[in-house]
């Protein structure tokens, strides 16, 4: 029954066999894959801005149509944003860049300090990605290699959340940007390390468990969501088969 919700959810991607939208017709498009942690960011940020203007339109990337990179987005990857006859790339930059552009509530900090804050840890999910990548490869480890692995990474997060507590339970007290750009990420990783190496990622770490728990009451990050048991099953197909992949996931490589 979950494959099915996936194999469904998939059914829909544009593949090697779909036909280009009408490209630069005036219409706003981002194309996206419900697998993509990066891509996910940018269809929470849509939903929650609202913005129903923009059409969604899911890419295949086991099957990737040719049209994609030669007319779309030359640089291959998802998320890509049409919009005023241009295509732009790059998550974080769109996360922005729809802010900037278009309406609906604004995700990043409008304060001096929370920008400097938000840069800084924006900054800091690649380091949690490689080290969480690292951990995930172990073969063999006890939850002790793994912590001493990825536990550093995860205490960073946790004291970040400490921060603005006194606001909320978001990174910056109340939700935005930086826990758009996390939770993709951290989401996976928390599925992975506790299905596949016996480790939770929030023992001792209560500010995450509080962050996680706040993060399921934000409906545009929820209706993103794959379901756990399935998000869990490609991980594990990735590390026994397709270590590439997993690169490309958490790192975007
Ligand atoms: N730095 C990019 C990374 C995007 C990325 O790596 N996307 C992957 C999917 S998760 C992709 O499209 N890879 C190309 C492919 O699979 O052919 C961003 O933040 O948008």
């Amino acid at each position: 029954m979950q494959y099915l919700v996936l194999l469904e959810l998939l059914s829909f991607d544009l593949d090697s066999k779909s036909e280009c939208p009408p490209l630069f017709n005036g219409t706003t498009r981002l194309y996206y894959s419900a697998l993509c942690p990066y891509a996910q960011r940018v269809w929470i940020a849509q939903k929650y801005k609202g913005l129903d203007e923009i059409e969604c339109v899911p890419i295949s990337l086991s099957d990737k149509p040719a049209w994609y990179k030669e007319k779309v987005y030359p640089v291959g990857k998802v998320p890509a944003l049409e919009h005023k006859g241009e295509v732009k790339g790059e998550s974080l930059d769109l996360l922005e860049y729809l802010d900037q552009e278009f309406g609906g509530p604004t995700i990043g900090p409008t304060e001096e300090d929370k920008k400097q804050a938000a840069a800084e840890l924006v900054k800091y999910i690649d380091t949690l990605g490689k080290a969480g990548y690292t951990a995930l490869s172990l073969k063999d480890a006890a939850p002790a290699d793994i912590d001493k692995t990825v536990g550093p990474a995860f205490d960073y997060v946790e004291n970040a959340l400490g921060k603005y507590a006194n606001e909320g339970p978001f990174f910056l007290g109340k939700f935005g940007l930086v826990d758009i750009a996390y939770v993709p990420f951290i989401e996976r990783l928390e599925i992975a390390f506790s299905g596949l190496k016996n480790y939770d990622v929030t023992a001792g770490r209560p500010n995450l468990a509080k962050w996680l728990k706040a993060m399921d009451t934000v409906d545009a990050y929820n209706e993103t969501k794959l379901e756990r048991s399935v998000l869990l099953d490609i991980y594990k197909r990735m590390l026994q088969t397709e270590t590439r992949i997993l690169n490309t996931v958490f790192l975007g490589e």
